[in-house]
């Protein structure tokens, strides 16, 4: 058994859904998915695995930041986990994204990430999966939901320690990054490692240059979307 994710094999699913939040990670599982066993709760980092559409599903809690979900990832790789989505929240770099609006990670930019130190002298640059970013994609114009499509960033800050970070981030979205989170860099990087197929889908929280933050009740409605736009691709691709 794993140090962390405290699951024995055949207990995680091919398929495992990553939010941060634990709490999350418990209103997922209980909402939709049919019959949610709790194969670990190590750390309050809760792990879950049921059935959508009678297709096994785990969630699993992976923590802020790449060290926390790159601990998460390397042990459900042990655990025999295929593919791989993360379902996080994020900041906008763009005034013009909407609260709860959705985002498809395409590919990540990093600020500061040690991840980057599993290729020192290269600068990998590990896309999403594209069958799974295409059906996704499908999944949310099927279901008319507000999605965009692009590069985010993968920060080790959440709040920014200076002025030269708010320059960096404006540089970013200047270039077209679409917003900033905290995992998906070790997400791609890991999948790539060993050949596992990952995507992230983000819903927008907070407007970062606007400094607002959505309200609790607007952030459940994000993360509803981004679970039934996830949920439709896996009984697609594996229903
Ligand atoms: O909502 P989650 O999935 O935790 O994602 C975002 O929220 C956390 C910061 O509040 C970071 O983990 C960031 O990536
Ligand atoms: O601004 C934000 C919001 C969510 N997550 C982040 O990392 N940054």
């Amino acid at each position: 058994m794993p140090i962390h994710v405290e699951a024995e094999k055949g207990q995680v699913a091919d398929i495992v859904l990553l939010p941060g939040n634990p709490e999350r990670a418990k209103y997922m599982a209980e909402k939709f998915l049919d019959d949610p066993k709790l194969y670990t709760d190590y750390r309050k980092m809760y792990g879950y695995t049921g059935k959508f559409k009678g297709v096994d599903v785990s969630i699993q809690t992976t923590g802020m930041g790449v060290p926390s979900i790159s601990i998460v990832l390397e042990e459900l790789k042990m655990l025999g986990a295929k593919t791989l989505i993360r379902v996080g929240t994020c900041g906008a770099l763009s005034d013009d994204m909407e609260e709860a609006d959705l985002i498809i990670a395409q590919s990540t930019a990093t600020i500061g990430t040690t991840i980057n130190q599993m290729t020192p002298d290269i600068t990998l640059a590990p896309p999403a999966d594209f069958e799974l970013i295409k059906n996704l994609y499908d999944s949310a114009i099927d279901l008319e939901m507000p999605v965009h499509v692009g590069q985010i960033a993968t920060s080790d800050y959440f709040y920014g320690k200076s002025e030269e970070y708010t320059e960096e981030l404006k540089k970013l979205a200047s270039l077209g990054v679409l917003s900033v989170e905290m995992e998906t860099a070790a997400l791609y990087n890991i999948a790539a490692k060993y050949g596992l197929r990952a995507a992230t889908v983000l819903t927008v929280s907070d407007h970062v240059f606007k400094k607002t933050r959505a309200d609790k009740s607007k952030i459940a409605e994000g993360v509803d979307r981004m679970t039934e736009m996830v949920l439709d691709t896996v009984t697609k691709l594996y229903g």
